[in-house]
């Protein structure tokens, strides 16, 4: 079921005209629909019924309070990688409890603030991240819950930014590394091991993978068992892909993915952590924009849209597909033409796409941009001092807005100026 779809000739979110966000909240806008998170959430987790499962939903995908709400109310817990998206998740309702940290490099403030939190567990990713959060747990009289972030060299997913099982990406304790590493946090007063843990990797569209790094993991909680660790939870990490709408291999549903986790850990006697980031949010959102105008060039024609790459950065970092379509559905008749599509900002990779076909648009039609739910308002920043863009939430036929747009000045009301050029005693410009 679609829940970005057209009806009475225009597209809707749930039972919402795009237009009618337009005209309320401006262009760009980024709209999710309620009904495919919560469609999301639940055949992802009822993919695992029957284990003992806990889902924490990879914050960094799409960090929206009312979205981290929205989860939390289906039981939800949380994958966070800052203090920042920590405060997120507990402000949303997501208890402690529910919270796994993950993260190459967290700072001792943010481990003080997670145990403070009491959250579940730590993913440790080197020795001394170890040591560090040692340190802060007997200093504050406590015990850290620790699984190893351990990285099993297998490869996964699409592009080579978004790798990171692979022995030169920069996560995880090295695999031969791994039981020592154990051996040492077992020494530690401040560390309680409780689990392990493995991230392969975004946008995978196979099982196989998976299935590698779950029997390397598997063979490996063995082995820390016999030299006496008590292993009870084994976090597999995120990663499963979203189908884009481009033509490439229809990555597996969650029911193949949650069979798989079952076949394979039946007899592990473990608790199953699972961080869906894309999976939940990806096609939960789109980004809806205008064009502004249309540009004949010696050799194409671009579409000049209000969106650019501030806004959504996939497709510069990643040469990302994003299916584009009008808000106004094409009649039977409707003119062809092929775009390029390009937002305002001054750089050449400010380009969503090369050479699309899609239907003749002028300027002041509006355009989505789909799957834009997950890397899409996480990622986006202030350059060129364009204001971040505003995220409304739709539920049924109703919508709000979850983060306004911030005006010009209150971008520029945290800057100052030095005392040697100030012309106000407060440094105000
Ligand atoms: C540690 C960790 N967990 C979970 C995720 C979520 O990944 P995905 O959005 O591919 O499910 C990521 C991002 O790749 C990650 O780095
Ligand atoms: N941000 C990336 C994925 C990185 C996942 C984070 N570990 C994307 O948009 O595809």
């Amino acid at each position: 079921m679609r829940h970005f779809d057209y009806r009475n000739g225009e597209l809707y979110a749930e039972d919402v005209p795009l237009r009618a966000i337009a005209e309320t909240v401006g262009t760009p806008v980024y709209v999710y629909s309620t009904a495919t998170f919560e469609r999301h959430y639940s055949v992802f987790a009822d993919s695992f019924e029957g284990i003992n499962a806990l889902v924490a939903y990879s914050v960094k995908a799409n960090s929206n309070i009312a979205v981290l709400a929205t989860l939390a109310k289906l039981g939800a817990g949380a994958d966070v990688v800052s203090g920042g998206e920590l405060a997120r998740a507990l402000l949303a309702g997501i208890p402690g409890q529910k919270i796994v940290f993950s993260g190459v490099g967290k700072t001792k403030d943010e481990m003080r603030a997670a145990l403070r939190a009491n959250i579940r567990v730590f993913n440790v990713e080197s020795l001394a991240e170890l040591n560090a959060l040692n340190e802060v747990a007997v200093d504050m009289g406590r015990k850290a819950p620790i699984a190893f972030r351990v990285n099993p060299d297998v490869t996964a997913g699409g592009h080579a930014k978004i790798s990171t099982g692979k022995k030169e990406n920069k996560f995880g304790i090295a695999w031969p590394s791994a039981e020592a590493a154990y051996a040492h946090a077992a020494t530690l007063p401040g560390i309680e091991i409780v689990g392990v843990d493995v991230h392969i990797g975004s946008q995978i569209d196979q099982l196989a993978p998976f299935e590698a790094a779950i029997e390397k993991v598997g063979n490996l909680i063995s082995r820390l068992r016999e030299a006496g660790h008590t292993i009870k939870s084994f976090d597999i990490g995120g990663g499963l892909g979203i189908p884009y709408g481009d033509n490439t291999k229809a990555p597996p549903l969650p029911a193949e993915y949650g069979s798989l986790v079952k076949k394979l850990t039946r007899d592990m006697d473990v608790e199953m952590i699972f961080e869906p980031g894309r999976m939940i949010a990806g096609n939960s959102g789109v980004l809806l924009s205008e064009v502004l105008y249309v540009k004949n060039g010696e050799d194409r024609d671009f579409l000049i849209i209000d969106a650019a790459m501030n806004d959504l950065l996939r497709p510069a970092l990643y040469d990302a597909y994003h299916d584009i379509e009008p808000v106004k559905a094409p009649g039977p008749n409707a003119e062809e033409a092929t775009y390029d599509v390009v937002g305002p900002v001054c750089e050449s990779g400010d380009t969503f796409t090369k050479g699309r076909d899609m239907p003749a648009l002028e300027a002041g039609d509006l355009v989505v941009l789909h799957s834009a739910g997950a890397y899409g308002a996480a990622q986006s920043s202030q350059y060129n001092t364009r204001p971040l863009t505003p995220e409304v939430m739709v539920k049924g036929d109703r919508f709000e807005v979850i983060r306004e747009r911030p005006k010009i000045e209150e971008i520029l009301k945290s800057e100052r100026l030095p005392s040697w050029l100030n012309r106000s005693p407060r440094g105000q410009l």
